[in-house]
């Protein structure tokens, strides 16, 4: 099928094929026989999607594309204080080759002039020289997803023409930037310049940078996210030496150029795009190069300050618990309790990746019902990225609603949000990380918690009763005063741990239970083995009737939640009652039945209108 993406390029290579400015560079004799119409343009994703059209298959040398990647790894082996004291991160407004330092340092003004850029070669690790350039060009390869070759001819070159650069060596080596003869560093910075590619290799190149350090062909780490963020800034403000302005402006991405032809560009997070065109301009950046970086970003809308519409709020849904209850049963009183203080028990349902934006969304919601709030849930399993700040906002957030008295549960199966039993995130300077008020790996429990914190705060004596004594359970109570003893009598007492299963779907009928204590879920398990929750149910309720009155086998797996404690009317003891309690619970019981349908039946009313 025709690649859509490549469409988007091969729209802006046609657009651009008869751009005939520019010249190749000559002061490199070796470059100055590059033919100069070859043009490609690729474009590669942060997990690895490539597209290219034209000449994509020529090689060039890389050039002062490397400066970036030989900045990246200084500051990988010296962190940013040593580099810095050996090169600034200011754009200059000068050429790339300008022999300029600045006046009050005697520092070269950024990394991706000529200056700056043999001042970081000097600055990469190794025991020797060879041992260097190995760890150069080990990276760019990694960044490249092959090895990449050194150009012997263009190197040669360059080593034999290149005086203005060992100008720039003996002067660096004069002001103390360079430590030692500069001979051999201005070589390996030739070498790295020489390290030849195609138009795929640099995109991947790029495409690292956007996927923070990860290469987009293995899923490595290639180098810190820290390092490729202060990288790609002084890209944007240096990459294009003394058109950066105008790049930033009308392009709007990190990105480098060298005068072997070749742009790498960046749009961090998503994708690098990379072109080669061999003709310059006068700053020395490809004409085609520049034109089709331009298009791109207007045409795909990439520039990276480019706001479509403003960052989509965090919250996929709120709502009052209330009108998502619990699958738990509740009893009358409980259930006339929630319905009078329905809103002060809310679920935010958050996603996507969660950044400042995001999570002060989600703040700004809560802030505005706090007032009537006494229990939160932040359902963030449909959330992916947190950013460090989003995770302080919400833990933060969670520190102020606890001083209004707030209770807040997660339900987080991913942990995507710290809590006091997890070490503190990386670079955490929050403060103590507080343990959440419930921590849940599904909703329903979750709705459970957020309706108990109501009934705690606002209930009466008949809500979240604990345990009932077996004379005291509805069922019990509504028979006649004459036919309580025999039930009770032929009631047997169990006690079943958390997750225990009292009975299986299908099996034989395990009789009628009397909740007394804990809840049992009714659930069935599927074809696939997964167990779906029906109901919930709580002290005072009857489970197994229909089993029983009907004869049928067990409709649904019933399942300890918590330790449970109930009574047991099995279906032989149930034939031993004695005539009027077996006609009065019959009686009972379908009365029960009677209020659940009656009941269910009008909440679907009311909720359907
Ligand atoms: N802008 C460039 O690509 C310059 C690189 C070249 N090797 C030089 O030092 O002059």
């Amino acid at each position: 099928m025709r690649s859509i993406v490549e469409a988007y390029l091969s729209d802006v290579h046609a657009a651009l094929r008869d751009e005939r400015g520019g010249a190749v560079a000559d002061y490199i004799p070796e470059l100055a026989a590059v033919p100069d119409d070859d043009f490609a343009i690729a474009l590669c994703t942060t997990d690895g999607a490539l597209y290219a059209v034209g000449d994509a298959d020529v090689p060039f040398t890389i050039q002062s594309i490397s400066k970036p990647f030989t900045y990246a790894l200084a500051l990988a082996d010296h962190g940013v204080a040593a580099v810095d004291a050996k090169v600034g991160v200011e754009p200059s407004g000068d050429a790339f080759n300008e022999i300029s330092l600045e006046p009050d340092t005697g520092r070269p003004r950024n990394p991706m002039i000529n200056a700056g850029a043999i001042t970081t070669a000097s600055l990469v690790a190794g025991g020797d020289d060879e041992e260097r350039f190995a760890r150069v060009r080990a990276l760019y390869s990694a960044c490249a997803g092959r090895t990449l070759e050194l150009d012997e001819a263009v190197f040669g070159s360059e080593l034999e023409s290149g005086h203005r650069n060992r100008a720039i060596g003996y002067m660096l080596r004069t002001v103390g930037i360079l430590e030692d003869d500069p001979e051999p560093i201005v070589a390996r910075y030739f070498r790295q310049c020489a390290l030849r590619l195609d138009v795929r290799d640099l995109a991947r190149m790029a495409a690292t940078l956007a996927a923070a350090g990860i290469s987009p062909t293995t899923g490595e780490r290639v180098l810190p996210e820290a390092v490729v963020e202060r990288t790609l800034g002084v890209m944007t403000t240096c990459g294009m030496y003394d058109a950066a302005g105008d790049w930033v402006t009308a392009v709007g991405l990190p990105a480098k150029s060298g005068v072997g032809g070749g742009i790498l560009a960046v749009l961090p997070g998503q994708l690098g795009i990379a072109i080669f065109s061999p003709r310059l301009d006068a700053h020395g950046n490809s004409v085609r190069g520049v034109a089709a970086c331009q298009r791109l970003a207007r045409e795909m809308e990439l520039h990276m300050l480019h706001v479509g519409r403003p960052s989509r709020s965090a919250i996929r849904a709120a709502f009052d618990v209330v009108d998502r209850p619990s699958r738990l049963r509740r009893n009358a009183a409980e259930r006339d309790v929630l319905q009078r203080v329905a809103s002060r028990g809310r679920v935010y349902e958050l996603h996507g990746d969660l950044l400042f934006s995001g999570a002060e969304s989600v703040v700004r919601a809560v802030t505005e019902v706090a007032d009537e709030l006494d229990a939160l849930v932040l359902d963030v399993r449909r959330v992916d990225q947190v950013a460090d700040v989003a995770r302080r906002t919400l833990v933060g957030l969670r520190a102020a609603l606890a001083e209004e008295g707030i209770a807040v549960a997660l339900v987080d199966p991913e942990r995507r949000l710290p809590a006091e039993d997890d070490l503190a995130p990386p670079g955490w300077d929050g403060d103590g990380i507080p343990d959440w008020d419930g921590r849940f790996t599904a909703r329903e429990p979750a709705l459970e918690w957020c309706e108990d914190r109501l009934l705690e705060r606002h209930g009466t004596a008949a809500c979240l009763v604990e345990r009932l004594a077996v004379e005291d359970h509805p069922l019990v109570a509504r028979l006649p005063e004459e036919c309580r003893g025999d039930l009770v009598g032929a009631l047997a007492r169990r006690t079943l741990p958390d997750g225990e299963v009292l009975a299986r779907r299908g099996d034989d009928a395990v009789g009628i239970g009397l909740l007394l204590r804990g809840r049992i879920r009714l659930a069935v398990t599927g074809a696939d083995g997964v167990q779906r929750p029906l109901w919930a149910l709580g002290p005072g309720a009857v489970l197994g009737e229909v089993s029983l009155l009907d004869g049928s086998t067990q409709l649904t797996d019933l399942v300890a939640r918590g330790e449970v404690e109930l009574a047991l009317l099995t279906r032989e003891a149930f034939d031993g009652l004695e005539g009027p309690t077996r006609e009065a619970l019959l009686r009972a019981l379908v009365a029960d039945a009677y209020v659940a349908v009656r009941r269910t039946s009008g909440a679907l009313a009311e909720r359907l209108g």
